[in-house]
């Protein structure tokens, strides 16, 4: 019965215990904290309905952060969702954080991801890891309607204006100044003559700056360091986990932001300047923007986007293009020769040393005249323009994905990666081979579609300046400037592969890493440089 009563008492107290924890500002809080948890976790894990054609999801995808693979490992992701798609329509879905994304894969979807007019490069641009320079709403300079055709943008329309024949060759002997500059600098207080390939970043950047902005950003050492700093960061830094979860603030993320309002900076204070009464005129892009009544935030935006757009895959080629030089010597060997045979027949003083007689040779040769050395530029593309292309179906409206009962669903992304055309080994045998020979008149195998569609069906699956609705924007200076590059670079020096010492390195290898992460950041290489004139 004590024993009883003793049990009773001690329940009553345990209870009256529980019931003042229960009511403890303690409990209430971690209670609170403990559902507000969960809550979140469930509101990250719920995924939005998804349009009822949409092609089947793959398996490869985690919870929250959904298919690691698309950024992690872009290309072996791709791959195995390709392979098993293959079995079905061709298309399938995956899903980045809450993001709905489509993959396709045929040809005739090639063509729809290229062509369609609802499908925007720009907008898709926010889903790239190196791309998460747009944040949505995309500027109003990205918007179509601005102008008529292909490039019909405010930002797109403007690029145009500043590569007529009349502007580059207002710039030309400027430009070819910054390269002969640039590479003669490479071999002062460098008692090894080495070079690192990935660092030529920064003259193409300031030949692009000079061209499509103002001489002011490459000629004021000060402005020039400010400019380079925040270009550094948004060529080089990656942000994948702000593609996932896009409001998580992250280091990378912030130093984008940052990098962005530090050019925005610079642009005003260089409006600002020349809208003084009585400021000096200057005969350049940004000038002709102020004349012309361009609005100022539209102007800052293009200043801001443009310095990092151009340089984006033009640092990476021109890099990529020095290094193949170097280790393959046959090839040097030849583009030399087209070199000299441009000089003999332009040159009005014979006598001069080569790197000089080259400002006699016209524009229009620089352009179109060097065949040998385009068809290694295009290889060179080839290889290093394979990654994940994106677009944004700007409509509500699905569209239809062709050989299929599919459908890209109205305001969702969709993806093509480029590797599967670019290292195809149907279209471009030997496809790890650097191979120039393979763009030449008669041989040209990716012309020929192996999915027994005719080719009035599919575009065609040269895709190093991209097609469509949005081929490369930059493609005539683009090409001009890795010619003056890779001209100057070689009647300057003989290029040889090394290592960081300066000794040779005959197990040297260009090779492309096709399932990069990222893929603006070069392997380091390096060359070692042997003045011409010595020979
Ligand atoms: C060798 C150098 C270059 C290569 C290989 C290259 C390649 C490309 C490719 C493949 C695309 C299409 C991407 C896609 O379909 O998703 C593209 C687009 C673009 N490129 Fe280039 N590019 C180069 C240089 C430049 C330069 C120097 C500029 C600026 C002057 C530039 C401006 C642009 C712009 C603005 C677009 C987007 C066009 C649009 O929105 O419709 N590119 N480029």
């Amino acid at each position: 019965m004590a024993f009883a009563n003793q049990t009773s008492a001690k329940m009553a107290a345990a209870s009256e215990l529980d019931g003042v924890f229960i009511k403890s500002p303690v409990f209430i809080g971690f209670t609170a904290l403990v559902a507000g948890l969960i809550s979140f976790v469930s509101y990250l894990a719920h995924r939005p309905p998804v349009h009822y054609k949409s092609p089947p999801f793959v398996s490869d995808m985690v919870p929250i952060l959904g298919a690691n693979g698309f950024i992690f490992r872009p290309w072996r992701f791709w791959d195995a969702c390709a392979r098993e798609a293959k079995k079905k329509s061709g298309n399938f879905s995956f899903w980045i954080g809450k993001r709905h994304l489509v993959g396709i894969t045929s040809s005739a979807s090639r063509k729809l991801f290229y062509e369609h007019p609802n499908l925007d490069l720009v907008s898709g641009g926010m889903l790239l890891p190196w791309g998460a320079h747009f944040w949505p709403p995309v500027h109003e300079i990205f918007r179509a309607g601005y102008a008529k055709g292909i490039n019909n943008t405010y930002f797109l329309r403007r690029l145009m204006d500043f590569q007529t024949t009349k502007h580059l060759t207002n710039y030309f002997p400027r430009l070819r100044n910054d390269v002969r500059q640039g590479l003669e600098a490479l071999t002062v207080d460098n008692p090894n003559a080495v070079m690192s390939p990935p660092s030529i970043w920064r003259l193409i950047f300031n030949q692009n700056n000079r061209l499509l902005v103002t001489d002011q950003i490459v000629d004021d050492a000060k402005l020039k360091a400010r400019v380079h700093a925040a270009g550094d960061t948004l060529l080089h830094t990656y942000s994948p986990f702000n593609v996932q979860l896009p409001w998580l603030p992250s280091w990378s993320w912030a130093k984008r932001r940052l990098a962005r309002v530090a050019l925005q900076k610079v642009a005003a204070e260089l409006i600002d300047k020349r809208m003084k009464p009585g400021a000096p005129r200057y005969d350049d892009a940004l000038q002709t923007m102020i004349d012309r009544g361009d609005r100022r935030d539209w102007v800052i935006e293009y200043i801001t986007s443009i310095i990092f757009i151009a340089s984006t895959n033009a640092g990476v080629v021109a890099g990529q293009m020095l290094n193949i030089m170097s280790i393959y010597p046959e090839w040097q060997e030849k583009v030399f020769q087209e070199i000299k045979a441009a000089v003999e027949a332009h040159s009005k003083d014979k006598n001069a040393p080569l790197v000089d007689q080259l400002s006699y040779i016209p524009m229009e040769v620089w352009e179109n005249g060097l065949p040998i050395l385009y068809l290694c530029l295009k290889e060179t593309m080839r290889m290093w323009v394979s990654f994940n292309a994106s677009r944004l179906n700007t409509s509500t409206d699905p569209i239809h994905i062709p050989g299929s009962d599919e459908v890209i669903p109205g305001n969702t992304f969709v993806i093509y990666n480029t590797t599967q055309c670019n290292f195809n080994p149907e279209l471009y045998p030997n496809p790890t081979k650097f191979d120039p020979e393979r763009h030449m008149e008669g041989r040209q195998e990716y012309m020929k579609e192996p999915n027994g569609l005719t080719n009035s069906l599919v575009l065609s699956t040269d895709l190093g300046w991209g097609q469509g609705k949005h081929p490369c924007a930059g493609m005539r200076w683009g090409k001009l400037q890795q010619h003056m590059l890779i001209v100057y670079a070689l009647a300057m020096y003989k290029w040889s592969p090394c290592d960081k010492n300066g000794d040779p390195d005959p197990n040297a290898e260009h090779k492309k890493e096709v399932d990069s992460r990222e893929p603006f950041i070069l392997p380091p290489s390096y060359c070692k440089l042997e003045p011409r004139e010595n020979f």
